[in-house]
């Protein structure tokens, strides 16, 4: 396996994780079009995300798709929090769970890989448990403010970045794609 992978995103910050978290352990080619938004459980919506990516690529392809769920909310806005906080902002996020005192929550990345449009997309969750807290830090990456990672006194967005992408949801996902090529003949870089 020697084709080049094109990560196929509308999300330049996300493309920037990508990229800081990858190195150049597995260079990719990126693309950026604006899938659509898909509707249903996270797992579904990444498969079928990723058929669509491959359907534009007509050869090996990678996508992801990034949920923040709320526990007290039995896992929404979910694959919907990017209108959620299109509309209410990061405080509004935090609104939500005025009525519970339930305020955990988890941060989940989907990464979806087909070889092309005819293969079946593999998919490799990610997931960093953490709090929903009232918006802390810089605002330049959608819900970073208010999400706390657990063990940790800062949010995703006033954290050192190198530590984001240690412990993150999209690090997390990353590695088992990472695995996944690696064991799969895809040729490892240094
Ligand atoms: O680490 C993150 N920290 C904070 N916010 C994040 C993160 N990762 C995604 N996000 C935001 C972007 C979008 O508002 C929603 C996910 O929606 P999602 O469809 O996966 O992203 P998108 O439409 O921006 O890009 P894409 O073209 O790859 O689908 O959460
Ligand atoms: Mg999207």
């Amino acid at each position: 396996m020697t084709k080049t992978i094109t990560f196929i995103t509308g999300n330049a910050k996300k493309l920037e994780e990508v990229i800081q978290i990858l190195g150049t352990s597995l260079p990719l080619q990126s693309k950026k079009v604006d899938l659509p938004e898909l509707q249903g459980e996270p797992y579904d919506i990444s498969k079928e995300k990723c058929r669509l990516a491959a359907k534009e690529v007509n050869g090996p392809v990678l996508i992801e798709d990034t949920c923040l769920c709320f526990n007290a909310l039995k896992g929404l806005p979910g694959p919907y929090v990017k209108w959620f906080l299109d509309k209410l902002a990061p405080e509004g996020l935090y609104d939500l769970l005025a009525a519970h005192t339930d305020k955990t929550g988890y941060a989940l990345c989907n990464f979806a890989y087909a070889e092309g449009p005819d293969s079946e997309p593999i998919v490799f969750e990610g997931r960093t448990d953490g709090t929903i807290v009232p918006p802390r830090g810089p605002r330049d990456f959608g819900w970073d403010p208010v999400f706390q990672p657990d063990g940790f006194n800062e949010t995703y967005a006033e954290m050192d970045k190198t530590i984001k992408n240690t412990i993150s949801h999209r690090h997390r996902s990353l590695e088992k794609v990472k695995q996944y090529l690696f064991a799969n003949g895809y040729a490892q870089q240094q």
